[in-house]
């Protein structure tokens, strides 16, 4: 087929001969290939059947021949567009970056839109005008249309042509293939988002992060429970507030880093006793599970209670550290003291009570039973008590009562244990007790109430003991047998005439 056959028209552009002359002549200078459509698709390889035009002299069909060479051998877009915009002349090397041979584009009525991208297009028209209209050439970047719908990024300069008399004949475009650029840049531009993206949702966690740990420090702050957090450098992680006012630091002091050993020399002289607190700390240090609480007594009075536990790490991982957990019960402590003595103690003389005195005697009788000990048993009365009370008042009644309670407390040896029962009822209870022992101490107490001496309302007042004394196992089999036989040798003591004590009968 050749292109000068006056029935070859091309369907692309539906072009007749007027562009077919166009295309012989591109293609005489350029002859690579030629797509003309006809209803198939006929590829005509001019390479191999170009001849130069008939008619040329010698020296101008090799000047030709050279001129063809030259630019298949082009490796950027070359490209000449008349001053009105129509394309005259474009290198061979578009159809590797289009897929279209040159003739397309020259037998296309609007060249430019079938080569650049439409995003593009009206920039490059306008820059085609603005370069014609100011003479001024431009550089550029655009993107060519691939056939396949592929995308090239080309970079080049836009330039005017002068003809011979200087005046603008068309515009030149030259320009390079930048698409591994651009796919470069690309590549960098999403990997600079993605790292701004990351780092935004880094800082996002951080800031999260940061208030989740402000708003529990804060909350740590302000409970009462010291808290210590080891790690397993045996270094100070965390403590808050309390932990510091518990262990007697300055409120300010930074113990971040501090050594568990230091930390533990910081707070011995306050302790009580440091050895043993030491001991039992490093017997915690040996175990995982959540320690027993353990009482440490301070030099001060104060008692605060430990609880410690390994922190677990991440699933199977080791532990992280120990956390130990301290309060400060001290409060706590008196209160229980004093609902246990409001409980078992008499509030005028601070004897133990009639409950207590039950608790004790099961409780000696039991050990007396396993060391096969005798417990003894005073219960005495106060004799001529009520007159006194009648004559200078109840005050005076409870002035009895209280002498009478220290009194005897001083006749008494430390491990007998003295007892209100009620009224001016007492009762002493005597471990390891004999008949005898317990005969000497009924009579040491009768004569000590009766020395006791009272002046009320300028006078001098007195009261005296009737005692009933009882020895388990000799007088009794248990507790009940026992005060019965005590107070049934009382009663023979108020009958024997008071200010006597006398021994049960067996
Ligand atoms: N002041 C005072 N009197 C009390 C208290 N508890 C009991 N009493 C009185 O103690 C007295 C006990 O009575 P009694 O045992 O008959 O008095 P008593 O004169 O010692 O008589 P005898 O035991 O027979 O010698 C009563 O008057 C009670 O009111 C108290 O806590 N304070």
């Amino acid at each position: 087929m050749h292109c000068r056959s006056a029935s070859v028209i091309c369907t692309t552009c539906s072009a007749g001969p007027r562009y077919l002359s166009k295309v012989y002549d591109w293609a005489s200078i350029h002859s690579r290939a030629l797509v003309i459509r006809s209803p198939g698709v006929v590829r005509v390889n001019w390479l191999r059947r170009w001849k130069p035009p008939v008619g040329l002299a010698p020296a101008e069909a090799s000047e030709l021949a050279l001129l063809r060479n030259v630019t298949a051998g082009i490796h950027g877009i070359e490209a000449i567009f008349t001053r009105d915009g129509r394309l005259q002349w474009i290198s061979p090397s578009i159809e590797r970056l289009t897929a279209r041979a040159p003739a397309e584009y020259l037998c296309a009525d609007d060249p430019l839109s079938l080569m650049v991208h439409s995003a593009d297009l009206s920039y490059c028209r306008r820059v085609i005008e603005e370069i014609v209209s100011t003479q001024v050439g431009r550089d550029f970047e655009l993107r060519l249309q691939h056939q396949d719908g592929r995308i090239n990024w080309v970079a080049g300069h836009w330039r005017l042509m002068f003809d011979d008399a200087g005046v603008v004949s068309g515009v030149r475009l030259s320009a390079e293939d930048i698409q591994v650029r651009k796919e470069t840049e690309y590549t960098l531009l999403e990997t600079v988002a993605e790292l701004r993206r990351a780092q935004a949702l880094r800082e996002h966690y951080l800031t999260r992060s940061n208030d989740e740990r402000h708003r529990l420090s804060a909350l740590l702050n302000v409970i009462r429970l010291g808290i210590l957090f080891i790690d397993r450098d045996h270094r100070v992680l965390y403590y808050n507030k309390a932990m510091l006012d518990m262990w007697g630091f300055p409120p300010g002091e930074n113990l971040i880093g501090m050594r568990d050993v230091v930390l533990h020399s910081r707070v011995a002289p306050l302790l009580a006793d440091p050895a043993s607190y030491f001991a039992h700390v490093e017997q915690v240090m040996t175990t995982t599970a959540v320690s027993e609480p353990y009482e440490i007594v301070f030099r001060d009075e104060r008692v605060v209670t430990d609880l410690s536990a390994e922190v677990e790490g991440d699933e199977g991982g080791q532990g992280i550290g120990r956390v130990w957990i301290y309060e400060d019960i001290t409060e706590r402590k008196r209160v229980a003291g004093q609902l246990i003595a409001l409980a078992e103690r008499d509030p005028l003389t601070n004897l133990f009570n009639r409950r207590r005195f039950h608790e004790e005697l099961e409780r000696l009788l039991a050990d007396g039973e396993r060391r096969d000990s005798g417990v003894g048993l005073l219960t005495f009365d106060l004799d001529g008590f009520k007159p006194i009370n009648d004559r200078y008042g109840h005050q005076a009644g409870d002035e009895v009562l209280i002498g009478l309670a220290e009194g005897v407390r001083r006749i008494i040896r430390r491990n007998e244990l003295f007892f209100r029962l009620g009224g001016d009822e007492f009762a002493v209870l005597v471990p390891d007790a004999t008949p005898e022992a317990l005969s000497e101490l009924a009579a040491r107490v009768v004569e000590g109430v009766g020395a006791l001496q009272f002046h009320f309302s300028g006078q001098a007042a007195s009261v005296t003991a009737s005692i009933g004394a009882a020895c388990y196992p000799l007088h009794a089999v248990d507790g009940e047998s026992l005060m019965a036989a005590a107070d049934a040798a009382m009663y023979r003591a108020k009958a024997a005439g008071r200010n006597c004590w006398t021994l049960a009968e067996r």
